[in-house]
């Protein structure tokens, strides 16, 4: 982070070392006609300190205010959340994913949430400035001024909302908007006043994968809801890890988090364990609802059981190194289900060949006709469907139609 000082002294260098540059150019280009035209000469020279000056100027000042917007937006933390909108918006698509719709997605969510993000560093400049962790943002350390955020953070927010309103859906655009509110205005005042905060940030996290969703389908369905649930289940463990760690730091910093009342942490640990064995279902409820196939539920499985196993280590032993180890934990989770929701992604058409497939056999056990609708006209399809039944599907048609069918 370059402060204040150093950037003037880094901005009078540079501009001290392309003025001796462009004049040593200016002179030596123009040698040729100095004895013919000297004030020519001078001119010449002086246009080009002028031009050469503005042009320093607005790349010092391009870069100075980029690194400020970067971080006003807390970048990384909207790419990640971006990540989790573009994953939302994949599982929501549907048979085919639509690139272009992906993309405006993926852009509208980081504007609004680099908006969100800008405004929450205005309503905390004080305390961020008491927190070792937070006292070398923009704000706090007078690289840029309130107005000059408040104005970046208004202008990409609407700009956000309205790109997601004209290129995807207005549920889209007003779950972005809402989100946006929600933690600015009651998620961040909240940090100072009452612990539960933090269930209400998870709130908040939660919200962009379904945005996702809705831009891909225009629609918000039971099924949508597994990435969501994961993402909040998911923060609980992931804020209490970050809490129970910096607990001087909020303390300082004038934050109610649910680790400053809770001096053993076993409490702390315990919400994070609770949540992290919240997340166990969703695999097989992915599995359940149509969103993966089975593989789903073994990963997903296996990736709880190792967030939870580190929760409960910061349960049985809480120590800041146990806490890190779960917050390390949380930071593995969450690219790794999500990428797993993506690979094992089931769409549109795969859910109705398993479907139709699971009819044939319905059909057969009750001793109904066993080639399936005539109406369906595509062979293709026709022939997964019947590639689709599991082997021991065949066991109970003729000739042992008294088997019972089995259900997938
Ligand atoms: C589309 C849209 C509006 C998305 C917004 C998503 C978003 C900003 C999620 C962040 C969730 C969260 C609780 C972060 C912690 O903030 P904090 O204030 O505790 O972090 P800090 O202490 O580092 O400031």
């Amino acid at each position: 982070m370059l402060r204040r000082s150093s950037i003037t002294s880094f901005c009078s260098q540079f501009l001290k070392s392309s003025y001796s540059h462009n004049l040593n150019y200016a002179r030596s280009s123009s040698s040729l006609s100095s004895s013919s035209n000297p004030h020519l000469i001078t001119s010449s020279a002086t246009a080009l300190d002028f031009s050469s000056k503005a042009t320093t100027d607005f790349v010092s000042l391009t870069r100075h205010y980029g690194r400020c917007y970067w971080e006003l937006s807390k970048a990384r933390l909207s790419m990640l959340v971006v990540a989790t909108s573009g994953t939302g918006f994949v599982l929501g698509s549907g048979s085919a994913v639509d690139f272009s719709a992906l993309s405006w997605t993926c852009l509208g969510t980081m504007m609004v949430a680099a908006s969100a993000n800008s405004l929450n560093q205005v309503f905390e400049i004080n305390n961020d400035a008491k927190m070792k962790r937070t006292s070398r943002r923009p704000l706090p350390s007078g690289r840029i001024t309130k107005p000059h955020a408040i104005g970046w953070a208004s202008s990409v927010g609407l700009a956000g909302t309205a790109l997601l309103a004209t290129q995807t859906n207005m549920l889209a655009a007003g779950l972005a908007a809402s989100n946006l509110v929600l933690y600015a205005f009651v998620y961040t005042p909240l940090k100072q006043i009452h612990h539960v905060n933090t269930w209400v940030g998870a709130v908040v996290g939660a919200i962009p994968p379904l945005l996702g969703w809705a831009a891909a389908s225009n629609d918000i369905s039971l099924n949508a809801m597994i990435l969501p649930a994961a993402l909040y289940f998911w923060q609980l463990p992931h804020f209490m890890a970050l809490a129970y760690m910096c607990r001087s730091d909020y303390a300082a910093g004038g934050f109610k988090m649910y680790s400053l009342a809770d001096a053993s942490g076993r409490r702390t640990a315990l919400v994070a364990l609770r949540n992290s064995i919240y997340l166990i279902p969703l695999g097989f409820l992915a599995y359940d609802w149509g969103v993966t196939s089975e593989w789903f539920c073994l990963e997903s499985t296996v990736l709880t059981l190792a967030i939870s196993a580190a929760a409960f280590s910061f349960y049985r032993d809480r120590t800041r190194e146990k806490a890190r180890r779960m917050f390390h934990a949380s930071l593995l989770y969450l690219p790794v289900f999500m990428t797993g929701l993506l690979i094992h992604r089931r769409s549109d058409s795969e859910q109705l060949l398993e479907d139709n497939a699971k009819g044939f056999v319905k059909s057969a056990s009750s001793g109904e006709a066993l080639e399936l609708d005539d109406n369906d006209d595509n062979q293709n399809i026709k022939a997964k469907k019947r590639q689709a039944r599991p082997p021991v599907a065949y066991a109970s048609v003729a000739p042992f139609p008294f088997l019972p069918a089995p259900s997938y």
